[in-house]
């Protein structure tokens, strides 16, 4: 099944519904997001729900090959980028991008 909901941490939400924030790095648990599709997104600590994504693509990228424009997408630098993903997923190197659209309410 695809799924249908997907978590953020609360500290991103604003980054999120602004439009900073257009994509962010999942591991292989998060891979079958399907393009196209809508999810419900709420956040990790409360479950609140707070906005849908469109979902655009999903791609593999390695950890060693993320960029400055991947870390332009997620309104960081690369070097922040690259701790926040340690911190989530220690010692990852197969990430998955997913890039989604905030969805009118
Ligand atoms: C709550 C949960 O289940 N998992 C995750 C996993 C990742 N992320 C964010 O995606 C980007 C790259 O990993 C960064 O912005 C991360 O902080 C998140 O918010 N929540």
């Amino acid at each position: 099944m695809t799924p249908t909901t997907m978590t953020f941490f609360q500290r991103f939400e604003a980054d999120i519904l602004s439009g900073k924030k257009t994509i962010t790095l999942r591991d292989d648990a998060e891979k079958y997001y399907a393009p196209n599709s809508v999810v419900t997104v709420s956040t990790f600590e409360e479950g609140r729900e707070f906005c849908r994504l469109k979902i655009v693509s999903v791609e593999p990228v390695l950890f060693d090959a993320l960029t400055g424009y991947h870390a332009e997408q997620e309104n960081m630098t690369l070097a922040e980028l690259r701790d926040v993903i340690q911190a989530i997923y220690p010692g990852i190197q197969q990430l998955f991008l997913v890039s989604y659209q905030l969805v009118d309410a």
